[in-house]
């Protein structure tokens, strides 16, 4: 049945020749699950097919972009088709504002949107926009959320900086890190000490509203509306940083599953449809700010890109279908009960949680609730979980300290093959 990794090894051996580490991003590497990445050939639907022909289901879809599965034949074809009249112009096109009108359609708070292409250029250019709409110097962000690599950012991250156990990063100046605050997170007491400090200076607070870089984790209730009313109290931009639960976690985003109105809104991922987009939007007095119109200058020679408006077009308006999200729900719940039962069958500490299209199971008896609690996780035994699941064609988000995600191509029957594989890789462990 499974044809091993010899081509994969060679091939992540080469790699590593002309590629830092091997790979162009590096929570690709494995590292945190004590093996090397299996080099993928092709995806399609809920499954991914390695260099050595071994068969995948896979529930880190690009790291969360892949929402409709790999090769969506819509997507595929949509992109195909509007290649035959170029790839890029740095002109405005009809469909960008299209794509604009969409996205202000969908996501409760956004009143108009800027196109960009990362998620990280996204968070940069919502926090330069925060600090020069307020004309304050300060940020907070909460330990274990990562937004991308942006210098001011790189504080406390979670993802692969957490997951590689990198310190703050070499690189960003002591000036840039001292203007960010951080705080653990759904800890609402440490948020208002942070503000009877420093809450003048403070611009902008940015937050995952479910975080995602640290495993999954679930705001606590009444958390996302404290920190909406003390950020208003003290004139402070919320920005809600939903690249990863945009469109994943509802089709408005976490923003409509809580309902809570930030000022801006980051989107990246999903919004892409697989290509690379990002994107930020809010009210239109702060992002009226923005260079032409306004003085805050923020640009890119491929924003807007008409292949990744239209992969991403195409793939928001399939979502706008009636039960999507009920069903991508149902599915990471089946996920995260299938782990539970089985690892209480097994007297396997475990913590599970789950919301839209987003799953966390933890290897702890403790609630995750933080950065601090989500490390108490057994990280091996997380490895070792990972790699027979592998071995079993599962994909799983190489780190425990990274959610996991589920598609509208998953059917019943990989969720229940993917439990049954569960069930035998946590009974090796
Ligand atoms: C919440 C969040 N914000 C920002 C980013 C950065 O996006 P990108 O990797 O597209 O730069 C990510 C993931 O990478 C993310 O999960
Ligand atoms: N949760 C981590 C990411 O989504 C980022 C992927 C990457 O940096 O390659």
């Amino acid at each position: 049945m499974h044809n091993g990794y010899e081509k994969s090894q060679a091939a992540f051996a080469e790699a590593k020749k002309f590629i830092p580490g091997g790979v162009n991003s590096p929570v690709r590497a494995f590292r945190a699950v004590g093996t090397e990445p299996v080099f993928i050939e092709r995806g399609e639907g809920s499954r991914m097919f390695d260099i050595d022909g071994n068969e995948y289901i896979d529930y880190v879809l690009s790291w969360g972009p892949l929402i409709l599965g790999h090769a969506h034949p819509e997507v595929t074809e949509a992109v195909i088709e509007y290649t035959k009249k170029g790839t890029s112009y740095g002109a405005p096109t009809l469909l960008e504002t299209e794509m604009a009108k969409l996205v202000v359609d969908i996501v409760p708070s956004v009143e108009i949107v800027r196109m960009v292409n990362s998620g990280t250029e996204a968070t940069m250019s919502a926090l330069r926009l925060a600090r020069g709409y307020t004309k304050r110097s300060k940020i907070i962000k909460f330990e274990g959320c990562y937004h991308g690599h942006a210098d001011s950012l790189l504080i406390k991250a979670g993802s692969g900086v957490a997951t590689l156990g990198l310190p703050d990063s070499p690189g960003v100046p002591e000036s840039v890190a001292s203007n960010t605050l951080t705080v653990p997170f759904n800890d609402i007491e440490s948020l208002k000490l942070a503000f009877e400090k420093f809450g003048e200076d403070i611009a902008a607070v940015i937050i995952e509203p479910v975080a995602g870089n640290m495993g999954c984790v679930l705001p606590k209730p009444g958390y996302l509306p404290a920190v909406r009313q003390i950020t208003r109290e003290y004139g402070t931009l919320l920005i809600f940083d939903e690249v990863m639960t945009g469109f994943r976690v509802a089709y408005g985003g976490a923003q409509a599953y809580y309902d809570i109105d930030p000022d801006l809104t980051t989107l990246g991922k999903v919004i892409g449809g697989g290509l690379p987009v990002g994107a930020y939007g809010g009210k239109k007095e702060i992002m009226e700010m923005i260079a032409p119109a306004g003085p805050i200058y923020q640009a890119g020679t491929l924003s807007g890109n008409p292949l990744a408006m239209i992969a991403g077009y195409t793939t928001l308006k399939l979502l706008g279908r009636t039960g999507v999200y009920e069903e991508l729900a149902a599915k990471s719940r089946r996920i995260a009960d299938g782990f539970k039962e089985a690892t209480e069958e097994l007297g396997i500490p475990s913590f599970t949680c789950s919301v839209g299209g987003m799953f966390g199971c933890f290897f702890t008896d403790t609630e995750v609730v933080d950065y601090s609690t989500a490390k108490t996780s057994n990280l091996d035994r997380y490895g070792k979980y990972f790699r027979e699941m592998l071995k079993r064609g599962v994909y799983l988000a190489p780190s425990q300290l990274e959610a996991g995600f589920t598609s509208l191509a998953h059917t019943v029957e990989d969720i229940d093959r993917t439990l049954e594989a569960s069930r035998e890789a946590l009974k090796a462990l």
